[in-house]
């Protein structure tokens, strides 16, 4: 559906995004991550033909994404869509779906389908007079209305409520659902986790880890272990002290044999173990770990783009 090789996007001799290498399958929910400025929206307006690479090549449901015919197959959600204040929802849509010569009747059905879905009322009030979240969800609405097998949204629930976030996330999931590929940026990587397939995240312009989200777990995570016992341990080479918690002791470790040398430790002091549990890290835990890690020889000090 989508292969990308080599990309690069320099803004004069700022370096945005730095030889992306990734590649999207039909009917997946792709996920691209990472914090402010890391190359997201770049990457996304590349891939949608709105801006032109630098370097490296994408190719898009099989086409250059310059060519007219990938957009008239394409549903792209911008991070920011202003929307004609003075039309409403049912007036706005049926201006784009006029745009992609949808027969009247058809788009009428299609866009009432999809506000149906994202619980959209008020369709013929003023755009201009609706909260952030209605116009988001008439955004979405707007990048369905030629019917595309291919979604790109950028941030699509970023700045949303909760409840509106949901419906956004769910509605993305019910695209998948139906057989459409979604290719989504966020920041915010809760979105992401509870969405994506598979994902990239992405900081100062590098892709720095890639995979489904227990691969990136298994790769880049650390599971860590807690375990409680009823008697308390001081440190010793083989695991660490207890610290006290409620009426019992915990001690945190990351190695399956400290679990069982405090097991042995707490016997051996007429204790036991009363309980292990498992803290799986967060994507969030394990992306504020990578960009700690990264070289910081990329983008943010402009050192490999090209203009
Ligand atoms: N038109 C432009 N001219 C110059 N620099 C730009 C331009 N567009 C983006 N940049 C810079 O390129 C870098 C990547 O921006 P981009 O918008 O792709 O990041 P992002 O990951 O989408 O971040 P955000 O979540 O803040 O939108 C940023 O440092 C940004 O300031």
């Amino acid at each position: 559906m989508i292969t990308v090789e080599n990309l690069r996007k320099a803004y004069g001799d700022f370096p945005a995004v730095v030889g992306s290498d990734f590649s999207v399958e039909s009917g997946e929910v792709f996920g691209i991550v990472g914090p402010n400025g890391a190359g997201k929206t770049t990457t996304l307006k590349m891939l949608a033909g709105l801006v032109e690479p630098t370097d490296g090549t994408a190719s898009v449901l099989g086409f250059d994404p310059e060519e007219p015919e990938m957009r008239r197959r394409l549903g792209f959600l911008p991070e920011e869509s202003p929307l004609y204040e003075d039309m409403t929802p049912r007036s706005y849509l049926r201006f784009f779906a006029d745009l992609y010569d949808v027969p009247r009747e058809e788009g009428t059905k299609r866009t009432e389908a999809v506000l149906d879905r994202l619980d959209l009322e008020y369709r013929d009030r003023r755009l201009g007079d609706m909260s952030k979240g209605m116009k988001r969800k008439v955004a979405i609405a707007r990048s369905l209305v030629n019917d595309p097998d291919l979604l790109i949204y950028d941030e699509p629930a970023s700045g949303l409520d909760p409840l509106t976030t949901n419906v956004v996330l769910e509605f993305v999931r019910e695209l998948r659902d139906e057989g459409k590929t979604v290719v989504f940026s966020a920041h915010n990587l809760f979105h992401v986790e509870s969405v994506c397939d598979r994902v990239v995240i992405m900081n100062r312009g590098e892709i720095i880890a890639r995979g489904t989200i227990p691969e990136i777990r298994a790769e880049h995570g650390e599971t860590t272990y807690r375990v409680y016992t009823t008697v308390s341990l001081s440190e010793t080479n083989h695991h660490p002290a207890t610290e006290p918690e409620g009426d019992q002791h915990v001690a945190v470790v990351d190695e399956m044999a400290d679990v069982e040398a405090i097991r042995e430790a707490a016997e051996a002091a007429g204790g036991s173990v009363a309980d292990i549990r498992t803290d799986e890290p967060s994507l969030e835990d394990i992306f504020l770990q990578l960009a700690r890690e990264a070289p910081t020889t990329s983008a943010a000090e402009g050192g490999r783009g090209q203009s």
